[in-house]
């Protein structure tokens, strides 16, 4: 029994371990220090324990233009998955699916529809999530909400796809449908 969990674990970080992430969280609060940022922390251990590689960590202020200019940074950079957290919803301080939008090339709805769909059976406010997801070269990036719930709900929806996703994004040849 033991073996057989031990097994699944190796099997799954064997297809992770070769892809880096980098979380960044978009606070006008926490950038400055007056709210403690929960939900990258969260996310970064999530990520670690589903076997990806840690290479950024940045709490940010809600402002377009520095937000493109780090997301195209993690980009050139080479990481693989690039997840955000916070500045998706409504309030006009909310510009992270903006800046994200200046950055993909192509955009990848279905994760984003998968969240929100998802999310929408635990509140309705789910909907207020204007979040997007793509890719720009071999970088995909995600876009989440703010509060470590949300951030955690959203999450665990894409982490069963990711492996398949990253492995497609960097040129993989594994036949789809058999997983
Ligand atoms: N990084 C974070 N860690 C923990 N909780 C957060 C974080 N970001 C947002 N939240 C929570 O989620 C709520 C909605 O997030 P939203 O991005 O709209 O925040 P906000 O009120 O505009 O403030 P700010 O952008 O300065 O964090 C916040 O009011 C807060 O309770
Ligand atoms: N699963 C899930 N999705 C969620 C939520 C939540 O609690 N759980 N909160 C919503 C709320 S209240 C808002 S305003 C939007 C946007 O959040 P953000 O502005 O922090 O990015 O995400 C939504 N998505």
């Amino acid at each position: 029994m033991l073996t057989c969990v031990k097994k699944k674990v190796m099997e799954k970080t064997m297809r992770t371990a070769r892809f880096s992430f980098a979380v960044v969280t978009l606070s006008d609060k926490g950038s400055l220090g007056l709210r403690e940022d929960t939900s990258g922390p969260y996310l970064i251990d999530c990520l670690k324990k589903e076997g990806y590689q840690l290479a950024d960590y940045e709490i940010m202020a809600d402002k377009h233009d520095g937000i493109v200019a780090k997301l195209l940074e993690l980009v050139e950079s080479g990481v693989d998955l690039i997840v955000t957290t916070g500045g998706t919803g409504p309030a006009p301080t909310d510009v992270t699916p903006e800046a994200t939008r200046e950055v993909i090339e192509r955009e990848t709805p279905g994760i984003s529809e998968a969240m929100r769909a998802a999310s929408l059976l635990k509140t309705p406010h789910a909907m207020l999530s204007r979040g997007c997801s793509g890719i720009r070269g071999t970088s995909l990036i995600i876009n989440l909400p703010g509060s470590l719930k949300a951030a955690r709900e959203n999450i665990e929806v894409v982490l069963p796809a990711l492996p398949h996703a990253l492995d497609k994004i960097n040129g993989g040849t594994s036949d789809c449908g058999t997983a």
